[in-house]
């Protein structure tokens, strides 16, 4: 999909404050500093729409992206950062537990991994969480430019084993840098959203 009309509609902290239009969504998962925003901003061909950080712990909200009038990207704020306080963290949690178990408009999920690393345990609780309410979702290996062409394979396997990845769901080898994966995860949204539209 080509994206012309981008615009952060809210930075949520309560289900009050969810946007009401009744489009479909799509959330952004994964730990902090995977680069979430990143893809997100990858995706619609923005620089910095969602705001992006080397350090852990930028995005503090639930931030819907009105995507051309015809879908939500959420982005979610990340887990498993130690330096976020242990009251803060089970704000977080509760907050985004929250959206993710009860938002109707919740086609299914984008979890990022970083390409680098087996997943962490975090990583598996959330896949496991995720797939215990039937959301679909996309596992998104990111930072791949980090990877060299030889080690793809030996990723994926990786990615999959360390997630005990469902035969429904997909997994995308991406990079925020290059563009590599872009198109894969368009398709997917596409599909799981059900918009139409050309790339
Ligand atoms: N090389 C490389 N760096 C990336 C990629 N994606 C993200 N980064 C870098 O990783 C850091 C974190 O990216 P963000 O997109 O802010 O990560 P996030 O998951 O949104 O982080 P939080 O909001 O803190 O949870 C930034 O310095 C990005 O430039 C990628 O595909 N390749
Ligand atoms: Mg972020």
């Amino acid at each position: 999909m080509k994206v012309n009309q981008v615009s952060l509609t809210i930075s949520a902290v309560a289900e009050s404050q969810y946007p009401a239009t009744g489009y479909p969504e799509v959330a952004f998962v994964g730990r902090s500093n995977v680069g979430k925003s990143s893809l997100l901003n990858r995706l619609i061909d923005r620089k910095s729409l969602a705001r992006t950080s080397s350090v852990p712990g930028k995005t503090q909200t639930l931030n819907f992206y009105n995507v051309e009038e015809e879908l939500y990207f959420v982005d979610v704020p990340g887990y498993g950062y130690a330096k976020v306080s242990k009251s803060d963290r089970a704000k977080f949690a509760a907050m985004i537990e929250a959206y993710l178990t009860s938002r109707k408009q919740l086609r299914g999920v984008v979890q990022l991994v970083d390409a680098r690393h087996e997943p962490s345990a975090d990583d598996v609780s959330m896949y496991q969480y995720l797939k215990y309410f039937h959301l679909p979702v996309l596992v998104v290996a990111t930072k791949i430019d980090k990877t060299s062409r030889a080690k793809q394979n030996a990723v994926i396997k990786m990615v999959k084993k360390g997630l005990d990845l469902n035969q429904t769901d997909h997994l995308v080898l991406f990079s925020a840098t290059t563009g590599e994966g872009k198109d894969a995860v368009w398709q997917w949204l596409e599909a799981t959203a059900e918009i139409g539209g050309e790339k």
